[in-house]
């Protein structure tokens, strides 16, 4: 299986508006509103094989959807084919109408996101459930031939027990097609179902965990997580 490094640098610059607000916090908190070089990646390596599944974690603005948005640019100029589960399109038409070119591949995918209800194959996007729905972008994203799948917020919203249930199948279809699934969430509880072969936990500022399966590997990389 290839393997491929990508360096993850990720530097923003902020510039405050001064607004009158903003000057009274400034003066009682004793903050400069100079321009300021905010790092939250700094020559992050990651060596990821293909078909690898990622497991991104860590808290709210920790830098998950960082590493996403970079590796997502990095690997589509390596010249992989990308897709975000959540930019599949969708019309309002039945559903069966909007995959594949005929009902019968359609069906075999259908039965491999576990949507084998004759029923639903007849709604419309609007008439499912979020978990079905879901299941629903992901047909897309196998019809897509994708070689990476991207998913940010991952499950976020469903219930747990939906959550474990559909994480453990997309692991296994991705698995199946050969995608690389790389996903991100703060949710930690997918790790059993996920089976991550990179587990990555963006832990507060300046800390980030990287364990890797493959390398039988627990790498704590200290990384400059600081306001310069
Ligand atoms: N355009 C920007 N300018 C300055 N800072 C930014 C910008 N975008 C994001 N950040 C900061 O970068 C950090 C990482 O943001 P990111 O969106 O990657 O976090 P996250 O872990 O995905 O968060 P969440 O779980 O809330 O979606 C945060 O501290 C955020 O405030």
């Amino acid at each position: 299986m290839a393997e491929r490094t990508y360096l993850i640098n990720k530097h923003f610059s902020t510039e405050v508006e001064r607004t009158e607000r903003v000057l009274e916090i400034a003066e009682a908190f004793g903050l400069g509103l100079d321009e300021k070089d905010f790092v939250v990646f700094d020559n992050l390596e990651l060596k990821l094989r293909d078909g690898d599944v990622i497991y991104i974690t860590g808290q709210s603005g920790s830098g998950k959807s960082t590493i996403l948005n970079e590796l997502k640019k990095l690997m589509t100029q390596d010249g992989l084919k990308v897709a975000d589960i959540d930019k599949t399109l969708m019309t309002d038409q039945p559903i069966i109408d909007q995959l594949c070119p005929t009902v019968s591949e359609a069906l075999q995918i259908f039965s491999l996101v576990g949507l084998s209800d004759a029923n639903l194959y007849l709604r419309k996007p609007k008439e499912l459930s979020d978990g079905q729905r879901y299941r629903l972008k992901l047909a897309k994203l196998i019809e897509s031939g994708a070689q990476v799948w991207f998913a940010d917020e991952f499950l976020a919203v469903l219930d747990r027990v939906t959550a474990k249930n559909i994480a453990f199948n997309l692991q296994k279809i991705a698995r199946k097609c050969g995608a690389t699934l790389i996903v991100a969430t703060t949710h930690t509880d997918l790790v059993d179902d996920l089976a991550p072969d990179i587990y990555i936990l963006k832990r507060y500022r300046e800390r980030i965990d990287i364990q890797n399966v493959h390398d039988d590997e627990y790498k704590k990389v200290e990384s400059e997580f600081d306001d310069k």
